[in-house]
């Protein structure tokens, strides 16, 4: 892991309400898939090719995948996380800061995650709020029919924000004046064509980890995928994120970008996710630590020292990463 994550990780560890803390670093089930994404990363090694002189490898090629709550993280909640993200911000659905307000604040393109409501006229609303405010793309979670079970929630009784927060996404939607719950329910990919046909916006799906759904994905005219197991919060029998992203990556064949996220910690574990043929990584938790430890200066330090470590790491490998560099530790 980057010492500087390392770090930030232990001060939100010290200074959070250990019950957010547990909401914010738990798992589904047995947290056998939340410890995987990481130790995927560790099973794998680089081969990198000598006397290529100076390459051009990508550019930092990291976005912040979408998290909830920031401000039980921090007090200016998603505002500081989007002052500092200098990339693409995928904000969620469940931000404590509203959709227009997380734009105005950002140095990079905001990404709207979206839940699809049951009732379709409140999911119509919530895309254009994301278009009204500016976001340039929608990000369809797709790995979420039901809520995931998250031990360590249950054991605090913590199911709902403190008082004075919310999800302030949710304030007066059609049929609903103030605050409304956020719904999960099983859709389909004919609810995919209709949000593709209600807006001009890419729409990218994530939650994707079977070969067949990345297909179909293309198929349904997706702008692009996550490979994601939400960090380990939904079902607690899959594959490390890394691990399942060989096939997706083979089955879409270049036809629409992949992106991975779920247990990148360093600028190693990017690397090996480039490698292995994803266009960019997502970080999650990393994101965080820095905002509760540091606020918008420890969003900057997490991304910083990813990219400065990601550019060493490409450097050693001779500036290109490609599939033929991977290899499995013995
Ligand atoms: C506290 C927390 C809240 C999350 N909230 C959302 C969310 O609102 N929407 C979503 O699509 N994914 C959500 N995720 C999943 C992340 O987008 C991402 O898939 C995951 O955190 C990546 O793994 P990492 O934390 O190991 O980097 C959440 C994850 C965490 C840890
Ligand atoms: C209604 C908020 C959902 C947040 C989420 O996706 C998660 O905690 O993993």
């Amino acid at each position: 892991m980057n010492p500087v994550l390392a770090e930030l990780h232990e001060k939100a560890r010290a200074v959070l309400d250990p019950v957010h803390y547990d909401f914010f670093a738990g798992g589904a089930g047995d947290e056998v898939v939340l410890a995987e994404n990481e130790a995927a990363f560790r099973r794998l090694a680089l081969l990198p090719r000598v006397l290529r002189g100076e390459e051009n490898g990508p550019e930092f090629p990291v976005l912040i995948s979408p998290t909830a709550f920031h401000k039980l993280a921090h007090p200016d909640g998603e505002l500081a996380t989007a002052r500092a993200a200098g990339t693409v911000l995928v904000s969620s659905m469940a931000s404590t800061v509203p959709i227009a307000d997380v734009v105005a604040a950002a140095t990079g393109p905001v990404w709207f995650q979206l839940y699809l409501q049951p009732d379709p006229e409140v999911t119509e609303e919530l895309i254009r709020r994301a278009e009204r405010a500016g976001c340039a793309a929608l990000v369809v979670t797709v790995d979420s029919p039901v809520f995931g079970r998250h031990r360590r929630d249950l054991a605090h009784g913590f199911h709902d924000l403190p008082a004075g927060l919310a999800a302030e996404n949710m304030r007066d939607l059609p049929g609903t004046p103030g605050l409304r719950r956020i719904e999960m329910a099983p859709f389909t990919w004919a609810d995919i064509d209709r949000v593709r046909d209600l807006t001009s916006l890419p729409v990218w799906l994530k939650g994707v980890l079977h070969p067949d759904d990345a297909v179909l994905a293309v198929e349904h005219g997706v702008a692009g995928i996550f490979v994601s197991n939400h960090g380990g919060r939904q079902l607690d029998v899959v594959p490390a994120a890394l691990d399942a992203l060989p096939a997706v990556v083979d089955a879409v064949g270049g036809r629409i970008p992949v992106v991975l996220d779920g247990g990148v910690r360093s600028g190693a574990d990017i690397a090996l996710a480039l490698a292995l043929g994803a266009s960019a990584a997502g970080i999650g938790r990393p994101v965080l630590w820095g905002l509760a430890a540091d606020g918008e200066a420890g969003v900057r330090k997490v991304l910083d020292a990813l990219r400065d470590e990601f550019e060493h790491v490409l450097a050693l490998c001779g500036g290109q990463l490609s599939r033929d560099m991977v290899v499995v530790r013995c």
